[in-house]
């Protein structure tokens, strides 16, 4: 695929004794959004970890604008990839403010003074992270949700064009949810977000893969991959369409097995 920035190329991961993940391909198309979707311990988050180097394959290639991940330096991959991981330690005696300025440090050496620019795109960040108010607390004094947002702002001071994003709705109420999942939609950015929310997952990304315990069950456009018949079998657990009058998709819903019944 020609404007393909990031691609899985028959890749396969082991950890320990365990195949994290088995002979995985796809790839992601500049400016488009992937949802990686799938159950606890699918390998998701391992996928991610793949895509920015911080693991390498046992087998297959992960290519980064179609060289391997493993050529590039890390100051490289850290001025073109943002990385929000799932609850990533801060360092709690930082302000919010000073921890999303530590965006910029790939793109500044250690003597580059703070520039105009520079606090322009701290306050586009806060703002659209609504964190404005909360730019002089410390980070110890956030709320988890506060943070998970201070975390994504920190990524969009980076201003890298690839943007990699674990669970970014974790802790966060169904407002902030909506919010943040339009904002990084609206960034024109390619972006690989792993989320357990398959409706959310339907409503804000292009495409969508669907790993169970470590192999790929479907990869294309949320109508193609998010079935009630495949979500029944993968997340043992039985799943209906609903039409929904304001929504051009159908909600998904899961519900409860009656006793004694079994799925997959
Ligand atoms: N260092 C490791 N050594 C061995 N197994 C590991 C290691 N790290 C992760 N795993 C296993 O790999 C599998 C995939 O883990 P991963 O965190 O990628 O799943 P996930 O889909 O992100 O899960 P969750 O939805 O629970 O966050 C899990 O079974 C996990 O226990």
């Amino acid at each position: 695929m020609a404007s393909a920035v990031l691609q899985l190329q028959n890749v396969s991961l082991q950890l320990g004794q365990r195949t994290v993940l088995d002979q995985i391909s796809c790839s992601v198309a500049a400016g488009r959004v992937l949802g990686v979707v799938g159950p606890n311990g699918a390998g998701k988050s391992s996928l991610l970890r793949l895509l920015y180097g911080e693991l390498q394959a046992s087998q297959g290639q992960v290519l980064f604008h179609h060289k391997a991940i493993s050529s590039y330096r890390r100051a490289e991959l850290a001025r073109q990839m943002a990385v929000v991981m799932q609850s990533p330690m801060p360092v709690f005696s930082l302000t919010t403010e000073q921890m999303v300025m530590l965006g910029l440090v790939p793109h500044k050496r250690w003597f580059d003074p703070t520039t105009s620019q520079d606090y322009h795109q701290l306050e586009l960040a806060l703002l659209k992270t609504g964190l404005l108010a909360l730019r002089h607390k410390k980070l110890a004094e956030l709320s988890g949700g506060e943070l998970q947002r201070a975390f994504i702002a920190r990524a969009l001071v980076q201003n890298a064009r690839v943007l990699l994003l674990d669970e970014p709705t974790n802790h966060l109420d169904v407002h902030y949810q909506h919010q943040i999942l339009q904002l990084i939609r609206q960034l024109n950015l390619t972006i690989v977000c792993c989320l357990h929310d398959l409706n959310l997952a339907a409503s804000y990304c292009d495409d969508i893969l669907l790993l169970d315990n470590g192999r790929l069950q479907a990869f294309g456009t949320a109508q193609q991959v998010l079935t009630a018949e495949r979500l029944s079998q993968v997340f043992q657990q039985p799943c209906l369409m609903l039409p929904h009058a304001q929504l051009e998709r159908p909600v998904i819903h899961f519900y409860a097995k009656k006793p004694g019944e079994h799925h997959g």
